[in-house]
């Protein structure tokens, strides 16, 4: 069936439908990940965007249900230019037309996305719809208009509703859910880290009452701005244990410290951003997906001290407080797609707690 992409300024392109014929709105972002899309879609930091892969052939080896990073995809939509109808992997366990149908998820294939990648860079990401139909695109473009990504909590959606235990032999931690990946959780397992997983309203009280050694803020969808009250508890848990931030928890760790944050024009996602450590001046080749980013200008250089910085950009990609056991990091250490050279930060962080163990 035809199927068109609208954009909020008024851009469409036509495709063909896959996956469930719905129409679905969102904010189109483009990841440049050569491989890894089912660990992209069910990354739940995508919750509620419009996903167009640059790469232009997607799902020829198929999906199966153990390279997820949540148990469902978390993408409104999905836009590339060729759907890989006969997936070839011996792990594959059905395609994804099926698997989009099967989670009512729209695709369009066939759509220029070289053309429509290039527009989102030059023009910045913006919400699109996309559709069987455009007969009412007028109507379509100013209801897309009135919702406000900016200000809308997409996490209450993807954080865990109730507390849950991974037990294990090693550090305990407490594990604040914005829309965790599972790759994070895996990594920290490989510790035999003691996990207790809180959803992203549990006050900074009722974690210390858990007696962890340390405190992880996950990753997640949306404006950080929107989770002030998480910020207030993350304030005060900073006072009193080691804490380690990637992506969403790097932004609200930020934010803890007095740091603002702002959008940037099309975000990062991929799988080949590189990062340099500005304190051993080596250079990571990382995985990310964010859209926010930590304003420099905000930090408070008495307490804060940047860490990393983004080679394409010039952004923050880092930061770490001066005197107590606290880092964040923008890019995505636990990969899952992407290369997995910066795995060496989970280990920091749970030789950050077994040190403060050892000084009380
Ligand atoms: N992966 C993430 O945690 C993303 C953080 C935030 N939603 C952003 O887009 O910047």
């Amino acid at each position: 069936m035809k199927g068109y992409l609208v954009l909020e300024d008024g851009m469409v392109l036509e495709g063909e439908t896959f996956g469930e014929t719905q129409q679905q709105s969102g904010e189109v972002v483009f990841n440049t990940s050569m491989a890894g899309y089912q660990e992209i879609f069910t990354d739940n930091s995508y919750n509620g965007q419009i996903l167009v892969m640059t790469y232009p052939m997607i799902g020829n080896y198929g999906i199966n249900s153990r390279d997820i990073e949540s148990l469902k995809p978390s993408i409104n939509g999905l836009i590339i230019r060729e759907l890989c109808k006969t997936p070839s992997n011996w792990k594959s366990e059905m395609n994804l037309d099926a698997y989009l149908k099967m989670h009512h998820i729209m695709g369009l294939e066939g759509i220029d996305t070289r053309k429509l990648v290039k527009h989102l860079r030059e023009e910045g990401t913006m919400k699109g719809v996309i559709t069987t139909s455009i007969n009412n695109k007028k109507q379509i473009i100013e209801k897309m208009k009135e919702e406000d990504i900016q200000t809308k909590n997409f996490t209450e959606a993807v954080s865990t509703t109730k507390p849950y235990v991974l037990p294990g032999n090693g550090p305990k931690i407490a594990l604040m859910d914005f829309g965790v990946k599972l790759n994070i959780i895996k990594s920290l397992k490989s510790y035999d880290c003691d996990i207790t997983v809180v959803p992203y309203t549990t006050k900074a009280e009722e974690i210390l009452k858990l007696g962890v050694d340390g405190v992880f803020l996950s990753n997640g969808p949306g404006n950080p701005q929107t989770l002030m009250p998480a910020v207030e508890n993350i304030k005060k848990l900073t006072q009193h244990k080691p804490i380690f931030g990637i992506c969403m928890g790097h932004q609200l760790l930020s934010l803890a410290f007095g740091a603002d944050t702002y959008k940037l024009k099309y975000g990062h996602r991929g799988g080949n951003h590189p990062v340099k450590d500005l304190l051993t001046n080596r250079v990571y080749i990382t995985s990310q997906n964010h859209g926010y980013v930590v304003d420099e200008k905000t930090i408070n250089e008495k307490e804060i001290m940047i860490t990393h910085k983004n080679l394409n950009d010039g952004t923050i990609e880092g930061i770490k407080h001066k005197y107590l056991p606290v880092f964040s990091v923008q890019y995505h250490p636990e990969a899952s797609p992407g290369p997995m050279e910066s795995k060496y930060l989970f280990q920091q962080f749970v030789y950050s707690m077994r040190k403060q163990k050892q000084a009380v």
